[in-house]
């Protein structure tokens, strides 16, 4: 008789850290994996957050814990990684899904507002990964599952976080090769624009234009936390098991759909000059 991959308890005696695990579409992935079987190691800087998901995930039957951290101190990240080993005794599954950035042009941006966003999306990343990958899945597998954006060809508004996105595709390419030898996957999920409880946070204006942007998604809406996290828990599981160094772009086919936020005026691009027409070559530079 076939026997699916895909049934009840898929993720029974397992463990998995989510970061940002207390809203949006960690906690979304969090109750996905515990309702699977998992125990779940939620984390986030604010414990009133992970303590609400892990009572709710209590109600449901399933197991899970908080743990409180920063992810950008990489003392406290090794840290509270041993403290995840203590409580549960192995770690499976890291899904990076911490991160966030507020839009602004980059000349608007400080270097401590740019540290702030790339140490979250992009620092943070990798020193989670590591501390996972030293204290436990280099000599027990493991997969891992980064969270990006697809800004790497560009974002108005998204610079610093569309920077360190791309270096965390990079990082999970790389990962993946490195660690593909202790049976260690690493994998990214690019959600598109997705309505969760992330964007509450954005000013009203900016939550409006997100909202017009639906209509320019070829799949005709905004996409749903759940939507989301059944990609990451599909990477995590064993169904994704010849699958590394990829990244799975869940975004209703809309990669080249960006925002139209208020940006300063831009001057005309200056005319072509004498100076080009003097090194251009010939055949463009006859009229
Ligand atoms: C087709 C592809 C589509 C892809 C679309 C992608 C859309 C993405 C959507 C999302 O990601 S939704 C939800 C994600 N959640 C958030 O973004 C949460 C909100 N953001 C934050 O919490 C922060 O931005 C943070 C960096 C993630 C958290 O860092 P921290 O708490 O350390 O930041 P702050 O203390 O607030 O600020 C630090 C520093 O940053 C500067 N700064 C803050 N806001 C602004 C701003 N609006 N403009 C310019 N600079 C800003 C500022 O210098 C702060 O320093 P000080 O004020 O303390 O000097
Ligand atoms: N919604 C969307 O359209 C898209 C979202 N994304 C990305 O998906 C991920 C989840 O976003 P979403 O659920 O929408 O938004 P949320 O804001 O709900 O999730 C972000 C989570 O990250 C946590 N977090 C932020 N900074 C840190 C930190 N330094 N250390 C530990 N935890 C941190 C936050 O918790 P706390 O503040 O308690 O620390 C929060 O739970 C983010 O990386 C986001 O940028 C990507 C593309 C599109």
């Amino acid at each position: 008789m076939y026997r699916s991959v895909f049934r009840d308890g898929l993720f029974a005696g397992k463990t998995v850290i989510v970061t940002g695990g207390g809203s949006g579409i960690g906690r979304c992935t969090a109750h996905e994996l515990a309702a699977l079987g998992a125990d779940v190691a939620l984390i986030g800087r604010n414990p009133e957050k992970l303590e609400t998901v892990r009572a709710e995930i209590a109600e449901d039957g399933g197991s899970a814990a908080c743990f409180p951290l920063d992810i950008r101190e990489e003392g406290p990240v090794e840290e509270t990684v041993g403290r995840v080993l203590e409580r549960f005794g192995r770690i499976d599954g890291l899904v990076n899904n911490a991160g966030g950035q507020f839009p602004a042009p980059l000349a608007a941006i400080s270097l401590k507002g740019w540290e702030a966003v790339v140490k979250t999306n992009l620092t943070g990343g990798f020193l989670m990964a590591k501390a996972c990958f030293l204290r436990w899945m280099a000599e027990n597998g493991g997969s891992i599952v980064n969270i990006v954006a697809d800004m790497w060809h560009g974002m108005p508004g998204m610079g610093h976080s569309g920077a360190a996105r791309a270096g965390m595709v990079n990082f999970t390419e790389t990962a993946a090769l490195e660690w593909a030898p202790c049976h260690v996957r690493v994998n990214a999920v690019a959600p598109g624009w997705i309505a969760s409880s992330g964007m509450d946070k954005y000013p009203p204006h900016m939550k409006d234009t997100i909202r017009t942007l639906a209509a320019s998604v070829p799949l005709g809406r905004l996409g749903l936390e759940a939507e989301v996290s059944a990609a990451i828990v599909f990477l995590l599981s064993p169904a994704a098991s010849f699958v590394s160094g990829s990244t799975l772009r869940v975004d209703g086919a809309a990669p080249n759909v960006k925002p139209n936020w208020p940006m300063p005026k831009a001057k005309p691009a200056p005319a072509f000059d004498g100076f080009h027409r003097a090194v251009t070559p010939r055949v463009l530079a006859e009229d």
